[in-house]
């Protein structure tokens, strides 16, 4: 766990009995019932509705916590469980199909991502990403060469970043949306994709926002990514908060029942 200097502040998220409901045109069902032990079946079937041709897919069944300035948490959970679909609400890009998101501030990283484009070269990236956190061209100028020694991509800041790796591109997108202390910075498994030192530098810069009263949002698989960095984890399981707490005791507890389910978890 990271240090416990940073006094919290007042609360910077706070979600309310948050549902979100997909509705897809196209029934699923013959797929499902064709494969009852199937993965579908595991993933949705519990939450998949069907009717008059439209599949509907309760992803988030009633999630609510508040969250502080300062805090950095970790979401864990099973695949399919509803960790990225809380997160993109709570980025504004999905609609509760019932409850509430309260957000102080803009949040960050989902919100510079849907603005990079990835036919053009990441120096235009960076001037394009920086420009919608709020930064003037000076401003992103003067950083440019931070950005891109933070991201570790050389003389392919000069490429398109159609020509990146998937890792390559995750670190560029962290390190423009840390350009500025965000409010709400959202990481959703962008960290995987980083070798050791790379993890180091999040971890450091994560830190470094939490002490500015940013709060930082990590999904991811990695629990040792998880324990290094947050200092309170919520472990979302089939669309509900089963767990909330300090990242070390929500960690232990999903590991435990990782491993008592399918062998070793990762981290
Ligand atoms: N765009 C979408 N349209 C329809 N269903 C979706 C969509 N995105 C996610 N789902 C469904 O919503 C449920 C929750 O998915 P979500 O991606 O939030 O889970 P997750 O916990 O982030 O999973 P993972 O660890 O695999 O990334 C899953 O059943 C998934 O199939």
């Amino acid at each position: 766990m990271t240090d416990g200097e940073v006094v919290l502040g007042d609360p910077s998220v706070v979600v309310d009995d948050l549902h979100v409901t997909y509705r897809i045109l196209g029934t699923r069902r013959k797929a499902v019932e064709a494969a009852p032990q199937g993965r579908m079946r595991k993933l949705v079937g519990r939450s998949l509705g069907s009717t008059g041709g439209v599949t509907e897919i309760h992803a988030v069944r009633g999630v609510s916590f508040v969250a502080r300035h300062g805090e950095s948490i970790g979401i864990v959970g099973t695949n399919g469980s509803g960790k990225s679909t809380t997160l993109q609400a709570l980025a504004g890009l999905i609609q509760p199909s019932q409850g509430s998101v309260y957000v102080a501030g803009i949040p960050s990283l989902l919100g510079v991502s849907a603005v990079l484009v990835r036919k053009l070269t990441g120096a235009r990236n960076i001037m394009i990403g920086g420009l919608a956190l709020g930064l003037t061209k000076d401003e992103v100028e003067e950083r440019f060469d931070e950005i891109v020694e933070f991201a570790d991509i050389g003389d392919f800041v000069h490429l398109p970043m159609t020509t990146y790796s998937a890792g390559m591109a995750a670190r560029l997108r962290f390190a423009i949306s840390t350009a500025a202390v965000p409010d709400v910075l959202m990481i959703d498994e962008a960290l995987a994709t980083g070798d050791a030192a790379f993890r180091e530098r999040s971890r450091q810069r994560v830190d470094e926002i939490r002490r500015q009263a940013g709060t930082v949002f990590v999904v991811s698989h990695s629990l040792a990514s998880i324990k290094a960095m947050c200092t309170r984890a919520i472990w979302i399981d089939k669309g509900l908060v089963r767990m909330d707490g300090p990242a070390e005791d929500v960690t232990a507890a999903y590991h435990e029942h990782t491993r008592a389910r399918s062998g070793p978890a990762k981290g």
